[in-house]
């Protein structure tokens, strides 16, 4: 590229510098302007209020005015809150004002036009765009096409033009590094460079090098379902990223962070993306783990952890049960069950006063299946609720007659009797009526309790309609199907309510449970919710994904997995698409395949490929790095000292490590011994803990979705890794590297490396 082409872009960014420094000196003002209205506004709130409280008209004249002063006071903090995002913005720009530019003519009659493509948009005058936001529909053509024709969407449909020139540029700090011409995509140059650096315990976002198919999920707005499969380190959670900031450039207005959703594998995970959106502008999307979700609804039961459920084991019987649990059918049995109890078999439980029974059980039964048979479970519990209210009121009466009220009158002292006086006059035109006042307090206070208990359901009783579900299972579903006994479901009946009893539950349960409440109380899930995303599809069952379609019934769907990474659902995630092909409409489902692999090498790739017997395919992107290596210690001790050998040498270049071991009790025990030999280290031993700088030490399934420079895995050993279903899980914990990729094995090799071919790796 000559230098006088780049003089000239030079020349061309400091005048749009230039221009963005005096736009930042603008908003800077209306920032002020905006402070010192409000503080005026505030000074003055009592001065230009007009107080009139002796009429009718003059408190409402009064009301008017406050409400006046309280709508300026928003406008200004609106025009405060506008002028901060400008100028944030601005000053981004003011760094790295744009990555490209791309010459362009809509038609062979019209002109050729230039643009240049930023992290936001700028204009000098209302219709004078010096930067074009990387969401806006023409910014498209940057990533998806090369030169020569190209299409994008626009809101009023498909445009062609003929795209002339493709420039990139690195810009730092408002100097042009590099710059290329390119008649690619995005040019291997700059993504190369990008994937060059080190890793962070911070995601960064991916704007500049956005590769076409990851550009055809982000900008994708028509499916009810977007899914995507995609090889480990394909950039799914990265493309997912940016699609959110799309969705809300796109739909700003109407579509708010707070209505989005993202379920992501766990809290570590949370923690390393929470970046991304904020360098990009925009807030973060309500972020949770299904267990957070599910657990936050069932505050009094202990819900099983992600470590309690990967340690299970479970009999051949309690997989086919939990199978089945899972599964669509079980889903529509759950359906059928809910509807059923419209006419019959609905559990109640007693309202209870004073430890006697109240309202008895069968009274508020008779009352719920008196309604019409059009009645669903939704307005027969809030007709029921209706019909025990007034039931209670007519008993206020009655009660007052009662000794216990009459004692308590008595024994009331001062502050009491105050309380219950509260503001009213106290004048009476007798004792009695006196009497009568005050005893309707006390019996209408003592009856708060029930009126609590008929508002909240609490006459319904989840548990044992839970239980009586799973024992009517037999008649809805076919066990044989499952390969499952009769006697096996009892036993796990059983198990359930022992559980149960317990206040725990297993993960497999929560939904069915959650549902069925959902069910019997008519809930309808939330409608305000738009977009949701769910990460690592491959761990949840079609079970779970019915209930978050039933729970979100107005959102969109994204869902990103990789079924080679299916490590709690292992040969079953193969069965959760068919299942998940019939819960949405086809012709508003898309489904895109990324199988190219950015986070690692060329080198650790096609090893971790290797691992996998019939994987999905991966392919590896073009970027050297050194053969990931093989140790086989004799004992732990001298295990132990590799690991401590490997890490210095990480240390001494630089690269962050993580020690990745099959389960907590490894990790445990290995940083224990680190600790003893004098290497600090962080172990993390739970999803809700933080990722922490240096070296740490984290078992296999909390390493979901995140990367690191070096991977070392502790006990590749056949003692760890020998059955066949254990490779989803060891290509998960292989890929996670990015330039480095050691394995340490006690003892004997685990034999699930024995495909990889030898010339992939190095023996140490
Ligand atoms: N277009 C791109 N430009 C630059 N970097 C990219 C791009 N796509 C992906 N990456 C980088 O590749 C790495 C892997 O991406 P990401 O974590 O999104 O992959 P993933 O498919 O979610 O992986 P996994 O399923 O293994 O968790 C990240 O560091 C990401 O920043």
């Amino acid at each position: 590229m000559p230098d006088s082409i780049k003089a000239h872009e030079q020349e061309h960014l400091d005048e749009v510098v230039a221009k963005i420094k005096v736009a930042q000196t603008e908003s800077k003002k209306r920032i002020d302007s905006a402070e010192d209205d409000e503080a005026g506004i505030r000074k003055n709130f009592v001065n230009d209020l007009r107080i009139k409280t002796d009429s009718y008209e003059g408190i409402l004249e009064t009301a008017l005015s406050v409400r006046q002063q309280q709508q300026m006071l928003a406008e200004r903090q609106n025009s405060w809150q506008h002028a901060t995002t400008e100028l944030s913005t601005l000053k981004r720009l003011e760094k790295k004002a744009y990555f490209a530019r791309i010459d362009f003519q809509e038609g062979a009659k019209s002109k050729p036009e230039t643009i240049y493509i930023g992290l936001g948009s700028f204009s000098d005058s209302p219709d004078h765009f010096l930067i074009y936001d990387w969401r806006a529909p023409i910014s498209s053509i940057y990533y998806d096409g090369e030169l020569g024709d190209v299409s994008y969407q626009t809101p009023d449909g498909e445009q062609t033009v003929d795209v002339q020139l493709k420039r990139q540029f690195q810009i730092e700090d408002g100097t042009i590094i590099t710059l290329y011409d390119t008649d690619q995509t995005v040019t291997d140059q700059m993504l190369l460079s990008a994937l060059s650096e080190h890793s962070d315990t911070k995601m960064k976002s991916i704007v500049t090098t956005i590769q076409k198919e990851q550009n055809r999920i982000i900008r994708d707005t028509g499916s009810d379902l977007l899914f995507v499969q995609g090889a480990a380190g394909s950039g799914k959670t990265a493309a997912i990223l940016q699609r959110v900031a799309y969705l809300l450039y796109r739909y700003r207005g109407h579509l708010t962070a707070g209505q989005v959703m993202l379920f992501s594998p766990n809290q570590l995970f949370n923690d390393y993306i929470d970046q991304v959106l904020p360098e990009l502008g925009e807030h973060n999307m309500v972020q949770m783990t299904y267990y957070q979700y599910a657990g936050r609804r069932l505050p009094k039961i202990d819900v099983e952890t992600l470590a309690q459920r990967f340690g299970e084991t479970n009999t051949p019987a309690q997989e086919r049960i939990s199978r089945l649990k899972g599964s669509l059918e079980f889903f529509d049995a759950v359906t059928g069950y809910a509807d059923h109890l419209e006419s019959t078999d609905m559990v109640f439980r007693n309202i209870k006063f004073n430890g006697k029974v109240f309202i008895p059980k069968e009274k508020i039964q008779e009352i719920y299946y008196s309604f019409n048979r059009n009645y669903h479970l939704s307005n027969r519990l809030q007709a029921t609720k209706e019909a025990l209210i007034r039931i209670l009121n007519r008993r206020i009466s009655s009660e007052m007659k009662t000794k216990w009220v009459e004692d308590t009158i008595q024994d009331l002292d001062r502050e009491h009797l105050n309380a219950l006086y509260g503001d009213e006059p106290r004048e009476f035109e007798s004792a009695d009526k006196e009497f009568q006042f005050l005893a309707r307090k006390v019996v209408m206070q003592s009856f708060g309790p029930i009126r609590k208990a008929i508002v909240r359901a609490r006459f319904l009783s989840i548990n044992n309609q839970y239980v009586h579900m799973l024992r009517d299972m037999p008649n809805r579903i076919e066990l044989q199907d499952y390969h499952i006994s009769a006697a096996d479901w009892q036993a796990s009946v059983e198990e359930s309510v022992a559980k149960l009893r317990d206040h725990s539950m297993q993960l497999v349960d929560t939904t069915p449970y959650l549902y069925l409440y959902d069910k019997m109380t008519g809930k309808a899930g939330e409608r305000d919710m738009r977009y949701v995303f769910l990460d690592e599809i491959q761990d949840y069952n079609a079970f779970q994904l019915a209930f978050l379609k039933f729970s979100f019934p107005r959102a969109r769907f994204t869902m990103l997995g990789d079924l080679n990474q299916a490590i709690f659902t292992k040969e079953n995630s193969r069965t959760l698409l068919q299942e998940l092909s019939t819960m949405f409409d086809p012709d508003k489902t898309k489904v895109v395949q990324l199988t190219q692999s950015y986070r690692s090498t060329q080198q650790v790739t096609d090893f971790t490929k290797h691992i996998l017997k019939n994987g999905e395919a991966v392919t590896a992107f073009d970027r050297e790095g050194e053969l990931p290596t093989v140790t086989v210690a004799a004992d732990e001790a001298d295990g132990l000292q590799r690991v401590i050998d490997l890490v210095k040498q990480n240390d001494a270049e630089n690269e962050t490590t993580a020690i990745i071991g099959k389960d907590l009790a490894d990790c445990r025990d290995l940083t224990e011994k680190l600790r003893e030999q004098g290497v600090a280290v962080t172990l993390i031993q739970s999803e809700n803990q933080r990722l922490a700088p240096g070296l740490i030490v984290v078992p296999s399934f909390l390493a979901k979705g995140l990367e690191f420079d070096a991977v070392i895995v502790w006990q590749a050993s056949a003692s760890r890794f020998g059955a066949d279903d254990e490779r989803q899980l060891l290509y998960t914990i292989c890929s996670r590297a990015m330039h480095r990729l050691s394995l340490v094995a006690v003892g004997e090799v685990s034999p699930l490396l024995s495909d990889v071919p030898t010339d992939e790796y190095e023996m140490v």
